[in-house]
């Protein structure tokens, strides 16, 4: 994410001016700053291994493939290094618009990232999604490549062995060159550790670019939003599997209210892309929405620390998926 804007010291009179701090590559301290994108098929432990290195829940996991929409930053600290991970949907052969800008969204991530991960679940075969991936990704020839064997606590020691071996030959066939090959579980916190010292390892030497104490800086619209779409599809996700988006209409703290005792209004609107959907998310006579923004509100003010008013509406965007206006409309 380097911002070359062409300027030179010639174009400017720096007479009587300091040279500025050291950038990249040069720093005394040695501290490093730089990108990390995980990559892999659906499902494959991206979002809970950007969490467990994070330590906190920035990233939305569920137990269904795409679910992550958004690119949501989640940023490590440490004294020797700030390492910002950059979790992207899971790519996909494209079957709709959405699915095509989400391919092109995820493509132009590992362009500018520092280091592109590909995780592999270990409990799962090499299959032609991961094939495809990686052959999308050998196409990045700049970019630092790892991959990442996850959810080792669900294979056995044997299964581990085979996997990686099948990792390295994919990395062959394809032509990609892994600067590393590491077993992981993110939910058994097993090599976790390492991974982080992996990765701060090939960043560039640089400044933290965040302020310290920054988890993540998606907006607070964007994690609420997704936090809501979680809670909407809890349940329903295989009448509705990607169906549903979330659009958090505003967003503010309620006036007049004693400093000790803020509130934090939220208005958003939940669509769906049919009539006969609507219902199913409302429930009867409204009973699950009103469990939807019970969830919802509760993981809110979990995340944001804030009591949270939240008043949702549902409706229908007509073949959003399909249609270039309504996506734009809906952030895509
Ligand atoms: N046992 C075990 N389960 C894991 C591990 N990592 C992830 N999972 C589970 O695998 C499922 C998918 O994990 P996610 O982190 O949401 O996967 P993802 O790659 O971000 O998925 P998409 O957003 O669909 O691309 C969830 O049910 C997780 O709880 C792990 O290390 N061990």
């Amino acid at each position: 994410m380097n911002s070359d804007k062409g300027e030179s010291d010639r174009d400017f009179d720096v007479s009587g001016v300091a040279a500025s701090g050291p950038l990249h590559g040069q720093r005394e301290d040695g501290f490093r700053s730089g990108f990390v994108s995980f990559v892999g098929r659906p499902n494959a432990g991206k979002s809970t291994l950007t969490n467990a290195l994070v330590g906190s829940k920035v990233v939305i996991t569920s137990s269904r493939p795409q679910t992550t929409r958004t690119v949501v930053r989640g940023i490590v600290h440490r004294d020797d290094a700030q390492l910002i991970l950059v979790d992207t949907p899971g790519l996909h052969r494209p079957r709709t618009l959405l699915g095509e800008r989400l391919n092109d969204l995820v493509k132009t991530t590992w362009a500018e990232v520092d280091v592109v991960a590909v995780c592999f679940p270990a409990n799962e075969k090499i299959g032609p999604g991961d094939r495809f991936i990686v052959n999308e990704l050998a196409k990045v020839r700049r970019t630092i490549k790892v991959a990442v064997a996850t959810k080792t606590d669900l294979a056995t020691p044997e299964q581990i062995g085979e996997h990686l071996l099948a990792i390295q030959a994919l990395g062959a066939e394809t032509g990609t060159e892994w600067a590393e090959i590491v077993p992981v579980s993110a939910v058994a916190g097993d090599q976790v550790q390492l991974l982080a010292d992996i990765f701060v390892g090939m960043l560039p030497e640089g400044p933290p670019l965040y302020p310290d104490g920054d988890l993540s800086d998606a907006p607070e619209e964007a994690i609420a939003a997704e936090l809501i779409r979680e809670a909407a599809l809890e349940g329903v996700r295989d009448e509705l599997p990607h169906s549903i988006a979330v659009v958090v209409e505003e967003m503010s703290l309620r006036e007049d209210r004693d400093p000790d005792k803020p509130l934090l209004d939220i208005h958003a609107s939940v669509y769906v892309e049919r009539d006969s959907q609507k219902g199913i998310v409302i429930g009867h006579k409204g009973s699950r929405l009103r469990q939807v923004g019970t969830d919802a509100r509760k993981q809110i003010e979990a995340m944001l620390g804030t009591p949270v008013f939240l008043d949702l509406r549902v409706k229908v965007a007509k073949e959003w998926q399909r249609d270039p206006r309504q996506l734009r409309k809906l952030g895509f």
